[in-house]
């Protein structure tokens, strides 16, 4: 109430109740959609719709702004350890790709032993959920780790359970609950401490690796990111104000580890679920361009893509469509900001609302509709539409866009190069409806059927 009273150019919002703020309105099992229809509701005497701050409980704004600026890694940092530890990574990722063997080269042989195991399913209806996810996960795990793993690896297995469980209980009323009254409920037992246990699972796997790889460096030949981190640290040891230390790397590798598993395969995933609910798309359009630049006897390349106008349009709804981060990552205002004629006060914690820009009417004609059409011009080639931000934009923009793009065209090409993907179940029967839908949007599990080319 102070702060609405004094400074009276606060954008517009729910009125919040004491201590609970606006929890309460919040639809629990979509918060997206909340959010997205009083952001697009315009306050009186006004015609734009205006951006709206979610009022949680005072003391959370303030836990979470404390807890942004002061956790390791490169995801949930700020300032110089923002920067130092952005700019490694790229350079890390970037020389990777650089390598004897390219990410591309990595891409291509491991949609290849993806291929391998989806001919085992012999036509059967399956669950594609892990398989994509190993086959995403490897590629990073080899530019962190320097290898990939065997599918049938149990601690591979237990993984990626693990990041699927953490990054869907992100998207729970639990994890919600907990951002919003972090303080009380550390001390209470119960659901909410589930997110926490599965990342200490995976942060723990990290660590050994780390003191596997430790004991093996040679200073002179780094051969992953981790080999790459430890060699700064040697160099930097004398330094005492030095961001690169074993925490930050412990939780700069699982930022990347998280992020470059997770995304890929959620957006894969749902797009491989758009084209059993969208068989049209598939057959005629996907297949027959796919037949035409690719052909048979060669694995797709990179450079392709920009022969392959409607993969590329559909690549593009689908990242549209499943908007996999639909409110970005939380960002603070590092000074009073003025937007729109209202003013946002230092310190303040705001999601830029991705959704918003996807699904926005103005932008998109019938936006709810899946129609890799709206990514083309009349002429059938590739048209560029402003309003699609899936990687977010500006200075923290999503750092693995390039790799991200890269993989999900060569993993997608591949699999459509030689399988027809049909549903077990009646097309019109298929639900696209997230299975969450808050900080990530989850799609809903389905089986899926493959028959060879
Ligand atoms: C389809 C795939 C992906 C999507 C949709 C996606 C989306 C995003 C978004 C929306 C952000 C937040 C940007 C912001 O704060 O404004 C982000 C940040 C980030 N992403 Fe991605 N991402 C994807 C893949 C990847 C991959 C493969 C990696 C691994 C290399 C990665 C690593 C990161 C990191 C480290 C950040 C934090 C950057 C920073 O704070 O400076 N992402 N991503």
């Amino acid at each position: 109430w102070q702060s609405r009273g004094q400074r009276g150019q606060l954008p517009p919002g729910p009125t919040p109740l004491p201590v609970l703020g606006n929890f309460l309105q919040l639809d629990r099992a979509n918060v997206i959609h909340t959010l997205v229809k009083v952001s697009s509701e315009p306050p009186l005497g006004q015609s734009s719709p205006v951006m709206m701050l979610p009022d949680f409980p005072s003391t959370s704004r303030k836990a979470l702004s404390f807890s942004i600026i002061r956790l390791p890694g490169v995801v949930f940092t700020n300032g110089e350890r923002w920067k130092q530890m952005r700019r490694f990574c790229l350079t890390v990722l970037r020389n990777f790709g650089m390598g004897k063997r390219s990410i591309e080269e990595r891409i291509q042989e491991e949609a290849q032993c993806l291929l391998e195991e989806l001919w085992k399913t012999r036509g059967a209806p399956f669950d594609p959920i892990f398989n994509v996810s190993r086959a995403v996960s490897n590629i990073i795990c080899s530019i962190v780790f320097g290898n990939r793993f065997d599918y049938e690896d149990e601690t591979f297995i237990t993984l990626n359970k693990l990041i699927v469980e953490r990054f869907r209980f992100a998207g729970l009323p639990s994890a919600q609950l907990y951002n919003s009254f972090p303080g009380i409920l550390k001390k209470i037992p119960g659901p909410h401490h589930m997110g926490s246990k599965y990342a200490k699972q995976i942060i723990s796997f990290i660590s050994e690796r780390i003191k596997m790889q430790q004991a093996t460096l040679d200073l002179n030949a780094p051969q992953n990111f981790i080999d790459c981190f430890l060699v700064k640290m040697e160099q930097e040891k004398q330094n005492p104000a030095t961001e690169f230390s074993q925490e930050n790397l412990v939780m700069a590798t699982f930022n990347l580890f998280f992020a470059g598993t997770e995304t890929v395969s959620t957006t894969l995933r749902y797009g491989f679920l758009l084209l059993l609910k969208h068989p049209r798309v598939q057959g005629k359009k996907i297949h027959r361009e796919i037949d035409a630049v690719i052909g048979r006897d060669r694995a797709p390349t990179a450079e392709d893509r920009g022969r392959m106008p409607y993969t590329d349009a559909t690549l593009h709804e689908i990242q549209r469509f499943s908007d996999i981060l639909p409110m970005s990552l939380p960002h603070t205002v590092t000074r009073d900001t003025r937007f729109r004629g209202y003013l946002i006060p230092q310190g303040t914690y705001v999601c830029p609302l991705l959704s918003t820009v996807h699904f926005d009417p103005e932008e998109h004609q019938s936006p709810e509709a899946f129609a890799p059409e709206r990514f083309l011009s009349e002429n059938g080639s590739f048209k560029k539409q402003n309003a699609f931000l899936p990687f977010s934009a500006g200075k923290r923009v999503c750092l693995g866009e390039g790799l991200a793009r890269m993989e999900l065209f060569l993993f997608f090409t591949t699999v459509l190069q030689r399988f027809a993907l049909s549903s077990p179940v009646d097309p019109q029967r298929l639900s696209l409806v997230p299975d969450v839908s808050n900080f990530g949007k989850v799609p809903p599990r389905y089986q899926l059927c493959l028959r060879q080319r």
